[in-house]
Protein backbone atom coordinates (compact mmCIF):
# COMPACT_ATOMS: atom_id res chain seq x y z
CA UNK A 1 0.00 0.00 0.00
CA UNK A 2 1.19 3.75 -0.98
CA UNK A 3 1.54 6.10 2.12
CA UNK A 4 -0.68 9.01 1.17
CA UNK A 5 0.55 12.17 3.74
CA UNK A 6 -0.97 15.53 3.46
CA UNK A 7 0.87 18.95 2.99
CA UNK A 8 1.12 19.40 6.91
CA UNK A 9 1.92 16.47 7.36
CA UNK A 10 5.13 16.75 4.96
CA UNK A 11 5.76 20.34 7.01
CA UNK A 12 5.93 19.20 10.18
CA UNK A 13 8.20 16.02 9.31
CA UNK A 14 10.44 18.67 6.87
CA UNK A 15 10.32 20.90 10.42
CA UNK A 16 11.51 17.71 12.92
CA UNK A 17 14.20 16.58 9.82
CA UNK A 18 15.89 20.14 10.20
CA UNK A 19 15.50 19.92 14.13
CA UNK A 20 17.39 16.72 13.90
CA UNK A 21 19.60 17.07 11.25
CA UNK A 22 21.00 20.87 10.86
CA UNK A 23 23.58 20.80 8.74
CA UNK A 24 21.80 18.95 6.00
CA UNK A 25 19.79 21.21 3.34
CA UNK A 26 16.86 19.27 2.35
CA UNK A 27 16.28 21.57 -1.03
CA UNK A 28 19.53 20.15 -2.56
CA UNK A 29 18.02 16.76 -2.26
CA UNK A 30 15.00 17.41 -3.98
CA UNK A 31 16.85 19.07 -6.41
CA UNK A 32 19.10 16.18 -7.12
CA UNK A 33 15.89 13.73 -7.76
CA UNK A 34 14.29 16.38 -9.76
CA UNK A 35 17.37 16.93 -12.35
CA UNK A 36 17.70 13.27 -12.67
CA UNK A 37 13.97 12.58 -13.24
CA UNK A 38 13.79 15.62 -15.85
CA UNK A 39 17.16 14.08 -17.47
CA UNK A 40 15.56 10.63 -17.81
CA UNK A 41 12.38 11.95 -19.25
CA UNK A 42 14.64 13.56 -21.33
CA UNK A 43 16.70 10.81 -22.47
CA UNK A 44 13.22 8.76 -22.76
CA UNK A 45 11.57 11.47 -24.86
CA UNK A 46 14.50 11.55 -27.85
CA UNK A 47 15.92 14.76 -27.75
CA UNK A 48 18.27 13.84 -24.36
CA UNK A 49 19.78 16.53 -21.88
CA UNK A 50 22.80 17.30 -24.64
CA UNK A 51 21.27 20.85 -25.85
CA UNK A 52 17.24 20.22 -24.98
CA UNK A 53 15.93 23.63 -24.16
CA UNK A 54 14.19 24.05 -21.08
CA UNK A 55 11.95 26.77 -19.78
CA UNK A 56 11.65 27.15 -16.11
CA UNK A 57 8.89 28.91 -14.56
CA UNK A 58 9.93 29.80 -11.55
CA UNK A 59 7.67 31.06 -8.36
CA UNK A 60 8.42 32.97 -5.17
CA UNK A 61 8.81 30.48 -2.98
CA UNK A 62 10.80 27.03 -2.23
CA UNK A 63 9.20 25.33 -4.71
CA UNK A 64 10.84 27.76 -7.39
CA UNK A 65 14.14 27.19 -5.34
CA UNK A 66 14.01 23.55 -5.98
CA UNK A 67 13.52 24.17 -9.71
CA UNK A 68 16.35 26.86 -9.56
CA UNK A 69 18.71 24.18 -8.38
CA UNK A 70 17.70 21.17 -10.78
CA UNK A 71 18.03 24.07 -13.52
CA UNK A 72 21.54 24.76 -12.44
CA UNK A 73 22.44 21.19 -12.41
CA UNK A 74 20.69 20.71 -15.51
CA UNK A 75 22.34 23.75 -17.51
CA UNK A 76 25.62 21.92 -16.42
CA UNK A 77 24.45 18.71 -18.41
CA UNK A 78 24.58 20.62 -21.26
CA UNK A 79 20.71 22.14 -21.30
CA UNK A 80 20.27 25.34 -22.89
CA UNK A 81 17.81 26.80 -19.80
CA UNK A 82 15.50 30.21 -19.99
CA UNK A 83 14.23 31.28 -16.31
CA UNK A 84 11.17 33.35 -15.84
CA UNK A 85 10.57 34.40 -12.78
CA UNK A 86 6.77 34.51 -12.83
CA UNK A 87 6.07 37.02 -9.47
CA UNK A 88 9.13 38.93 -9.66
CA UNK A 89 10.99 37.57 -6.39
CA UNK A 90 12.56 33.62 -6.27
CA UNK A 91 14.71 32.06 -4.28
CA UNK A 92 18.34 33.80 -3.77
CA UNK A 93 20.50 31.16 -3.84
CA UNK A 94 18.91 29.21 -6.09
CA UNK A 95 18.84 31.93 -8.59
CA UNK A 96 22.65 33.16 -8.04
CA UNK A 97 23.45 28.88 -8.69
CA UNK A 98 21.46 28.99 -11.96
CA UNK A 99 23.14 32.22 -13.73
CA UNK A 100 25.89 31.11 -12.77
CA UNK A 101 25.70 27.93 -14.05
CA UNK A 102 24.48 29.70 -17.38
CA UNK A 103 20.55 30.11 -17.50
CA UNK A 104 19.30 33.07 -18.66
CA UNK A 105 16.62 34.71 -17.44
CA UNK A 106 13.37 35.98 -19.43
CA UNK A 107 10.26 38.57 -18.80
CA UNK A 108 6.71 37.43 -19.34
CA UNK A 109 6.78 38.40 -23.00
CA UNK A 110 9.74 36.10 -23.72
CA UNK A 111 8.85 33.43 -21.84
CA UNK A 112 5.67 33.00 -24.59
CA UNK A 113 8.45 32.68 -27.36
CA UNK A 114 10.72 30.87 -25.52
CA UNK A 115 8.02 28.21 -24.98
CA UNK A 116 7.30 27.41 -28.48
CA UNK A 117 10.70 26.18 -28.83
CA UNK A 118 11.49 24.29 -25.48
CA UNK A 119 11.94 20.67 -25.41
CA UNK A 120 10.14 20.89 -21.86
CA UNK A 121 8.43 23.36 -19.13
CA UNK A 122 9.54 22.63 -15.81
CA UNK A 123 6.53 24.41 -13.42
CA UNK A 124 8.14 25.38 -10.30
CA UNK A 125 5.99 28.11 -9.28
CA UNK A 126 3.95 26.79 -6.63
CA UNK A 127 4.22 23.69 -4.14
CA UNK A 128 2.46 22.54 -1.00
CA UNK A 129 2.42 26.38 -0.05
CA UNK A 130 0.39 27.07 -3.24
CA UNK A 131 -3.33 28.69 -3.01
CA UNK A 132 -5.35 27.08 -5.56
CA UNK A 133 -5.30 28.77 -8.67
CA UNK A 134 -2.74 30.53 -11.27
CA UNK A 135 -2.29 34.60 -11.80
CA UNK A 136 -3.47 35.49 -15.54
CA UNK A 137 0.04 35.19 -17.07
CA UNK A 138 1.08 32.27 -15.48
CA UNK A 139 -2.42 30.19 -16.79
CA UNK A 140 -2.06 31.90 -19.86
CA UNK A 141 1.74 30.14 -20.05
CA UNK A 142 -0.16 26.88 -18.80
CA UNK A 143 -2.61 27.13 -21.65
CA UNK A 144 -0.80 27.54 -24.17
CA UNK A 145 2.44 24.73 -23.05
CA UNK A 146 -1.08 22.58 -23.47
CA UNK A 147 -2.66 23.72 -26.74
CA UNK A 148 1.65 23.55 -28.34
CA UNK A 149 1.48 20.33 -26.40
CA UNK A 150 4.74 21.08 -24.58
CA UNK A 151 5.45 18.11 -21.94
CA UNK A 152 4.84 19.81 -18.32
CA UNK A 153 7.37 18.43 -15.62
CA UNK A 154 5.15 19.64 -12.22
CA UNK A 155 7.71 20.66 -9.20
CA UNK A 156 6.19 18.30 -6.53
CA UNK A 157 2.85 19.15 -7.59
CA UNK A 158 1.56 21.12 -11.35
CA UNK A 159 1.00 24.70 -10.17
CA UNK A 160 -3.01 25.75 -9.18
CA UNK A 161 -3.72 22.75 -7.49
CA UNK A 162 -4.67 22.53 -3.79
CA UNK A 163 -2.07 19.93 -2.56
CA UNK A 164 -4.88 17.99 0.22
CA UNK A 165 -7.83 18.36 -2.35
CA UNK A 166 -9.42 15.75 -5.28
CA UNK A 167 -11.18 19.02 -6.93
CA UNK A 168 -8.77 21.00 -8.67
CA UNK A 169 -8.40 24.86 -9.55
CA UNK A 170 -10.01 25.58 -13.01
CA UNK A 171 -6.26 26.77 -14.13
CA UNK A 172 -3.65 24.60 -13.10
CA UNK A 173 -0.89 23.18 -15.31
CA UNK A 174 -1.17 19.64 -17.04
CA UNK A 175 1.44 18.00 -15.93
CA UNK A 176 3.04 14.84 -18.28
CA UNK A 177 5.13 13.89 -14.94
CA UNK A 178 5.00 14.99 -11.68
CA UNK A 179 8.26 14.69 -9.27
CA UNK A 180 7.16 15.01 -5.72
CA UNK A 181 9.03 15.16 -2.33
CA UNK A 182 8.70 13.05 0.86
CA UNK A 183 5.69 11.74 0.02
CA UNK A 184 2.64 11.61 -2.02
CA UNK A 185 -0.05 14.07 -1.72
CA UNK A 186 -3.65 13.66 -1.81
CA UNK A 187 -3.91 15.71 -5.23
CA UNK A 188 -1.39 12.80 -6.92
CA UNK A 189 -3.49 9.70 -6.69
CA UNK A 190 -7.70 11.20 -5.68
CA UNK A 191 -9.67 12.25 -9.40
CA UNK A 192 -9.92 14.45 -10.95
CA UNK A 193 -6.98 16.22 -9.32
CA UNK A 194 -5.07 13.56 -10.12
CA UNK A 195 -5.23 13.64 -13.57
CA UNK A 196 -3.47 16.83 -14.01
CA UNK A 197 0.04 15.19 -12.38
CA UNK A 198 0.43 12.68 -15.38
CA UNK A 199 3.05 10.40 -14.29
CA UNK A 200 3.83 10.82 -10.55
CA UNK A 201 7.64 9.77 -9.19
CA UNK A 202 8.07 10.15 -5.73
CA UNK A 203 11.93 11.47 -4.75
CA UNK A 204 13.10 9.91 -1.12
CA UNK A 205 14.66 13.11 0.81
CA UNK A 206 14.95 11.28 3.79
CA UNK A 207 11.95 12.44 5.60
CA UNK A 208 10.33 10.15 8.34
CA UNK A 209 6.23 10.28 8.18
CA UNK A 210 3.79 9.56 10.29
CA UNK A 211 0.49 7.90 10.33
CA UNK A 212 -0.37 8.65 6.71
CA UNK A 213 -3.45 10.42 5.78
CA UNK A 214 -4.71 7.03 3.57
CA UNK A 215 -3.17 4.23 2.10
CA UNK A 216 -3.43 3.87 -1.71
CA UNK A 217 -3.66 -0.14 -3.15
CA UNK A 218 -1.44 -1.21 -5.75
CA UNK A 219 -2.42 -3.95 -8.23
CA UNK A 220 0.60 -5.91 -6.33
CA UNK A 221 -1.20 -5.36 -2.99
CA UNK A 222 -4.60 -7.10 -4.38
CA UNK A 223 -2.59 -10.37 -5.30
CA UNK A 224 -1.49 -10.73 -2.32
CA UNK A 225 -5.01 -10.42 -0.35
CA UNK A 226 -7.35 -12.31 -2.88
CA UNK A 227 -8.74 -14.92 -0.78
CA UNK A 228 -7.47 -17.69 -3.03
CA UNK A 229 -9.20 -21.20 -2.71
CA UNK A 230 -6.79 -24.20 -1.52
CA UNK A 231 -7.01 -28.38 -1.00
CA UNK A 232 -9.52 -28.22 1.77
CA UNK A 233 -11.83 -25.77 -0.21
CA UNK A 234 -15.54 -26.48 -0.88
CA UNK A 235 -18.46 -24.93 -1.88
CA UNK A 236 -19.20 -23.83 1.81
CA UNK A 237 -15.49 -22.81 2.67
CA UNK A 238 -15.31 -20.75 -0.65
CA UNK A 239 -18.66 -18.63 0.46
CA UNK A 240 -22.01 -18.69 -0.27
CA UNK A 241 -23.69 -15.55 -1.55
CA UNK A 242 -27.92 -15.22 -0.85
CA UNK A 243 -28.69 -12.06 -3.48
CA UNK A 244 -32.12 -10.13 -3.31
CA UNK A 245 -31.79 -7.81 -5.87
CA UNK A 246 -33.60 -6.86 -9.17
CA UNK A 247 -37.54 -5.88 -9.29
CA UNK A 248 -39.55 -5.63 -12.13
CA UNK A 249 -38.43 -2.48 -13.73
CA UNK A 250 -35.00 -3.25 -13.25
CA UNK A 251 -34.02 -7.01 -13.32
CA UNK A 252 -30.67 -6.00 -15.31
CA UNK A 253 -29.38 -4.82 -11.85
CA UNK A 254 -29.76 -8.30 -10.72
CA UNK A 255 -27.99 -10.28 -13.75
CA UNK A 256 -24.95 -7.60 -13.71
CA UNK A 257 -24.61 -8.44 -9.33
CA UNK A 258 -25.03 -12.30 -9.93
CA UNK A 259 -22.55 -12.48 -13.11
CA UNK A 260 -20.05 -10.29 -10.64
CA UNK A 261 -20.36 -12.20 -7.51
CA UNK A 262 -19.83 -15.57 -9.97
CA UNK A 263 -17.06 -14.06 -11.82
CA UNK A 264 -15.24 -13.17 -8.94
CA UNK A 265 -15.09 -16.73 -7.22
CA UNK A 266 -18.44 -17.31 -5.12
CA UNK A 267 -18.24 -20.82 -4.20
CA UNK A 268 -22.08 -20.94 -4.18
CA UNK A 269 -24.88 -18.03 -5.09
CA UNK A 270 -28.49 -18.73 -3.83
CA UNK A 271 -30.90 -15.82 -5.99
CA UNK A 272 -33.63 -14.80 -4.23
CA UNK A 273 -34.73 -11.86 -6.02
CA UNK A 274 -38.25 -11.68 -7.58
CA UNK A 275 -39.88 -12.80 -11.14
CA UNK A 276 -38.40 -11.48 -14.48
CA UNK A 277 -34.87 -11.39 -12.87
CA UNK A 278 -34.83 -15.19 -11.73
CA UNK A 279 -35.77 -15.83 -14.86
CA UNK A 280 -32.94 -14.42 -17.01
CA UNK A 281 -30.27 -15.24 -14.35
CA UNK A 282 -31.59 -19.43 -14.63
CA UNK A 283 -31.05 -18.93 -18.08
CA UNK A 284 -27.91 -17.11 -18.23
CA UNK A 285 -25.78 -18.39 -15.33
CA UNK A 286 -26.67 -22.03 -14.79
CA UNK A 287 -24.58 -22.41 -11.59
CA UNK A 288 -26.54 -20.31 -9.80
CA UNK A 289 -28.75 -21.95 -7.31
CA UNK A 290 -32.38 -20.25 -7.10
CA UNK A 291 -34.77 -19.85 -3.46
CA UNK A 292 -33.36 -19.60 0.24
CA UNK A 293 -30.89 -21.36 2.26
CA UNK A 294 -28.07 -20.91 4.15
CA UNK A 295 -25.80 -18.13 2.72
CA UNK A 296 -22.55 -16.27 4.39
CA UNK A 297 -22.98 -12.85 3.11
CA UNK A 298 -26.10 -10.98 1.52
CA UNK A 299 -26.09 -8.99 -1.59
CA UNK A 300 -29.13 -6.33 -1.14
CA UNK A 301 -30.65 -2.98 -2.84
CA UNK A 302 -29.20 -3.00 -6.71
CA UNK A 303 -32.12 -2.54 -9.05
CA UNK A 304 -34.57 -2.39 -6.17
CA UNK A 305 -36.36 0.88 -7.63
CA UNK A 306 -39.36 2.26 -5.52
CA UNK A 307 -41.46 -0.31 -4.15
CA UNK A 308 -44.15 -0.52 -1.26
CA UNK A 309 -42.65 -3.06 0.89
CA UNK A 310 -38.64 -2.13 0.44
CA UNK A 311 -38.12 -1.31 4.22
CA UNK A 312 -39.31 -4.68 4.93
CA UNK A 313 -37.96 -6.49 2.34
CA UNK A 314 -34.54 -5.12 3.68
CA UNK A 315 -34.92 -5.22 7.08
CA UNK A 316 -35.91 -9.19 6.47
CA UNK A 317 -32.39 -9.77 4.76
CA UNK A 318 -30.60 -7.86 8.04
CA UNK A 319 -32.70 -9.69 10.15
CA UNK A 320 -30.07 -12.56 9.44
CA UNK A 321 -27.39 -10.76 11.74
CA UNK A 322 -24.56 -11.57 8.38
CA UNK A 323 -22.23 -9.57 6.63
CA UNK A 324 -24.27 -7.06 4.01
CA UNK A 325 -23.23 -5.55 1.09
CA UNK A 326 -26.32 -2.61 1.07
CA UNK A 327 -26.20 -0.79 -1.99
CA UNK A 328 -28.35 1.71 -4.57
CA UNK A 329 -31.78 1.77 -3.47
CA UNK A 330 -31.85 -0.59 -0.37
CA UNK A 331 -29.79 2.78 1.59
CA UNK A 332 -32.24 5.17 1.23
CA UNK A 333 -33.87 3.01 3.86
CA UNK A 334 -31.52 2.25 6.29
CA UNK A 335 -31.55 1.76 9.61
CA UNK A 336 -30.21 3.44 12.76
CA UNK A 337 -28.02 0.17 13.61
CA UNK A 338 -26.80 -2.20 10.91
CA UNK A 339 -25.51 -6.08 11.53
CA UNK A 340 -21.93 -6.29 12.09
CA UNK A 341 -19.25 -6.03 8.99
CA UNK A 342 -21.95 -4.18 6.42
CA UNK A 343 -20.54 -2.66 3.43
CA UNK A 344 -22.28 0.53 2.08
CA UNK A 345 -21.73 1.05 -1.69
CA UNK A 346 -22.95 4.64 -2.52
CA UNK A 347 -22.02 6.86 -5.43
CA UNK A 348 -21.76 10.65 -4.37
CA UNK A 349 -25.06 10.86 -5.26
CA UNK A 350 -26.18 8.04 -2.90
CA UNK A 351 -23.81 9.23 -0.42
CA UNK A 352 -25.75 12.95 -0.17
CA UNK A 353 -29.59 11.74 -0.08
CA UNK A 354 -27.96 9.56 2.63
CA UNK A 355 -26.56 12.40 4.68
CA UNK A 356 -29.14 15.38 3.21
CA UNK A 357 -26.33 17.22 1.71
CA UNK A 358 -26.14 18.35 -2.03
CA UNK A 359 -24.01 16.06 -4.51
CA UNK A 360 -21.36 18.94 -4.59
CA UNK A 361 -21.25 18.69 -0.63
CA UNK A 362 -19.81 15.45 -1.39
CA UNK A 363 -17.78 16.20 -4.19
CA UNK A 364 -16.22 18.78 -2.68
CA UNK A 365 -15.05 16.90 0.58
CA UNK A 366 -15.73 12.78 -0.33
CA UNK A 367 -13.83 11.81 2.38
CA UNK A 368 -15.70 13.91 5.25
CA UNK A 369 -18.99 13.01 3.76
CA UNK A 370 -17.91 9.16 3.84
CA UNK A 371 -16.42 9.46 7.53
CA UNK A 372 -19.40 11.04 8.68
CA UNK A 373 -21.46 7.93 6.96
CA UNK A 374 -19.33 5.12 8.07
CA UNK A 375 -19.43 6.72 11.95
CA UNK A 376 -23.10 7.31 11.88
CA UNK A 377 -23.73 3.86 10.81
CA UNK A 378 -20.68 1.50 11.90
CA UNK A 379 -20.06 0.46 8.83
CA UNK A 380 -17.48 0.66 5.83
CA UNK A 381 -18.04 3.07 3.09
CA UNK A 382 -17.26 2.00 -0.32
CA UNK A 383 -17.80 5.71 -1.80
CA UNK A 384 -17.63 4.76 -6.00
CA UNK A 385 -16.47 6.92 -8.58
CA UNK A 386 -13.40 7.63 -10.44
CA UNK A 387 -11.54 7.37 -6.93
CA UNK A 388 -12.70 4.80 -5.21
CA UNK A 389 -12.79 5.52 -1.52
CA UNK A 390 -12.92 2.48 1.71
CA UNK A 391 -13.73 4.59 4.60
CA UNK A 392 -13.60 2.58 7.68
CA UNK A 393 -15.73 3.74 10.85
CA UNK A 394 -12.35 4.50 12.78
CA UNK A 395 -11.77 7.18 9.61
CA UNK A 396 -9.04 5.13 8.62
CA UNK A 397 -9.02 5.68 4.35
CA UNK A 398 -8.03 3.45 1.70
CA UNK A 399 -8.14 4.04 -1.74
CA UNK A 400 -8.63 1.21 -4.14
CA UNK A 401 -6.44 0.77 -7.41
CA UNK A 402 -7.85 3.08 -10.28
CA UNK A 403 -9.47 2.15 -13.19
CA UNK A 404 -9.68 3.66 -16.73
CA UNK A 405 -12.16 6.31 -17.16
CA UNK A 406 -14.00 3.75 -19.40
CA UNK A 407 -15.75 2.33 -16.24
CA UNK A 408 -17.98 5.38 -15.80
CA UNK A 409 -21.35 3.73 -16.84
CA UNK A 410 -24.37 1.87 -15.72
CA UNK A 411 -23.83 -1.24 -14.06
CA UNK A 412 -20.74 -0.73 -12.98
CA UNK A 413 -22.16 -0.51 -9.58
CA UNK A 414 -24.06 -3.55 -10.04
CA UNK A 415 -21.13 -6.09 -10.73
CA UNK A 416 -18.95 -4.32 -8.24
CA UNK A 417 -21.73 -4.93 -5.20
CA UNK A 418 -21.76 -8.75 -6.45
CA UNK A 419 -17.77 -8.70 -6.33
CA UNK A 420 -17.95 -7.93 -2.97
CA UNK A 421 -20.71 -9.81 -1.50
CA UNK A 422 -18.57 -12.60 -2.61
CA UNK A 423 -15.64 -11.51 -0.87
CA UNK A 424 -17.64 -10.83 2.22
CA UNK A 425 -19.01 -14.19 1.84
CA UNK A 426 -15.10 -15.74 1.33
CA UNK A 427 -15.05 -14.59 5.09
CA UNK A 428 -13.31 -10.78 4.48
CA UNK A 429 -14.45 -8.01 6.85
CA UNK A 430 -15.99 -4.97 4.92
CA UNK A 431 -13.13 -2.81 4.31
CA UNK A 432 -10.93 -5.71 2.88
CA UNK A 433 -13.92 -7.17 0.70
CA UNK A 434 -14.22 -2.57 -0.68
CA UNK A 435 -10.45 -2.93 -1.44
CA UNK A 436 -10.26 -5.99 -2.96
CA UNK A 437 -13.60 -5.95 -4.92
CA UNK A 438 -12.99 -2.37 -6.44
CA UNK A 439 -9.57 -2.93 -7.30
CA UNK A 440 -10.26 -5.85 -8.90
CA UNK A 441 -12.72 -4.57 -10.84
CA UNK A 442 -10.59 -1.76 -12.25
CA UNK A 443 -7.78 -3.81 -12.79
CA UNK A 444 -10.26 -6.03 -15.16
CA UNK A 445 -11.57 -2.87 -16.99
CA UNK A 446 -7.48 -2.00 -17.39
CA UNK A 447 -7.29 -5.14 -19.48
CA UNK A 448 -9.59 -3.84 -21.91
CA UNK A 449 -9.83 -0.07 -22.10
CA UNK A 450 -12.77 0.83 -24.17
CA UNK A 451 -16.60 1.18 -24.14
CA UNK A 452 -17.23 -2.30 -23.17
CA UNK A 453 -20.70 -3.33 -20.59
CA UNK A 454 -19.48 -4.23 -16.97
CA UNK A 455 -20.60 -7.58 -17.86
CA UNK A 456 -17.83 -7.66 -20.22
CA UNK A 457 -15.39 -6.63 -17.92
CA UNK A 458 -16.84 -8.74 -15.01
CA UNK A 459 -15.74 -11.97 -17.67
CA UNK A 460 -12.41 -10.47 -17.40
CA UNK A 461 -12.12 -10.75 -13.54
CA UNK A 462 -11.41 -14.52 -13.47
CA UNK A 463 -8.17 -13.77 -15.51
CA UNK A 464 -7.04 -10.99 -13.26
CA UNK A 465 -7.44 -13.27 -10.26
CA UNK A 466 -6.20 -16.33 -11.99
CA UNK A 467 -3.10 -14.04 -12.31
CA UNK A 468 -3.21 -13.49 -8.59
CA UNK A 469 -2.40 -17.47 -7.95
CA UNK A 470 0.90 -16.83 -10.61
CA UNK A 471 2.19 -14.18 -8.65
CA UNK A 472 1.92 -15.62 -5.33
N1 LIG B 1 8.29 20.85 2.93
C1 LIG B 1 9.30 20.07 2.55
O1 LIG B 1 9.54 19.06 3.14
C2 LIG B 1 10.15 20.44 1.39
C3 LIG B 1 9.71 21.40 0.51
N2 LIG B 1 10.34 21.62 -0.63
C4 LIG B 1 9.75 22.51 -1.62
O2 LIG B 1 9.15 23.62 -1.05
C5 LIG B 1 7.82 23.74 -1.50
C6 LIG B 1 7.01 24.53 -0.54
O3 LIG B 1 7.61 25.78 -0.46
P1 LIG B 1 6.90 27.05 0.15
O4 LIG B 1 6.34 26.72 1.48
O5 LIG B 1 7.88 28.16 0.07
O6 LIG B 1 5.67 27.30 -0.76
P2 LIG B 1 5.52 27.44 -2.36
O7 LIG B 1 6.83 27.54 -3.01
O8 LIG B 1 4.61 26.38 -2.77
O9 LIG B 1 4.73 28.83 -2.51
C7 LIG B 1 4.70 29.78 -1.50
C8 LIG B 1 4.80 31.18 -2.06
O10 LIG B 1 3.88 31.41 -3.11
C9 LIG B 1 2.94 32.45 -2.78
N3 LIG B 1 1.65 32.00 -3.30
C10 LIG B 1 0.90 31.00 -2.82
N4 LIG B 1 -0.16 30.77 -3.62
C11 LIG B 1 -0.08 31.63 -4.66
C12 LIG B 1 -0.88 31.85 -5.81
N5 LIG B 1 -1.96 31.12 -6.08
N6 LIG B 1 -0.47 32.80 -6.67
C13 LIG B 1 0.62 33.53 -6.40
N7 LIG B 1 1.42 33.34 -5.33
C14 LIG B 1 1.08 32.42 -4.46
C15 LIG B 1 3.02 32.55 -1.27
O11 LIG B 1 2.67 33.83 -0.83
C16 LIG B 1 4.48 32.22 -1.01
O12 LIG B 1 5.29 33.35 -1.26
C17 LIG B 1 7.39 22.33 -1.75
O13 LIG B 1 6.28 22.22 -2.59
C18 LIG B 1 8.65 21.75 -2.36
O14 LIG B 1 8.70 22.04 -3.73
C19 LIG B 1 11.58 20.96 -1.01
O15 LIG B 1 12.58 21.93 -1.16
C20 LIG B 1 12.04 19.89 -0.09
C21 LIG B 1 11.43 19.75 1.22
K1 LIG C 1 4.86 23.24 -9.11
Amino acid sequence: MIAVHTAQQVREAEQAFFAANPGVDLMQRAADGLAEAVENFLEGRGPGVDGARLLVAVGPGNNGGDALFAAARLARLGCRVELWATHGDAHEAGLAEAQAAGCQQIDAGQATTALAEADLLLDGVLGIGGRPGLDAPVATLAREARDLGIPVVAVDLPSGLDADSSTPAEESFHATLTVTFGALKPCHVLQPAASRCGEVRLVDIGLELGEPWALAAAPGDIAQRWPLPGPTSDKYSRGVVGIDTGSVHYPGAAVLGTVGALHAGAGMIRFCGPGPADGLIRAALPSVTHGEGRVQAWLVGSGWGDEPGDAERLAGRLADGLPTVVDADALRLLPDHLPAGCLLTPHAGELARLLDVEREEVTADPIGHARAAADRWQAVVLLKGATQYVVQPDGAVWLAVPGPHWSAQAGSGDVLAGICATLLAAGLDAARAALLGASVQAMAARRRPGPYPPDDIAREVPAVVGGFEVVR
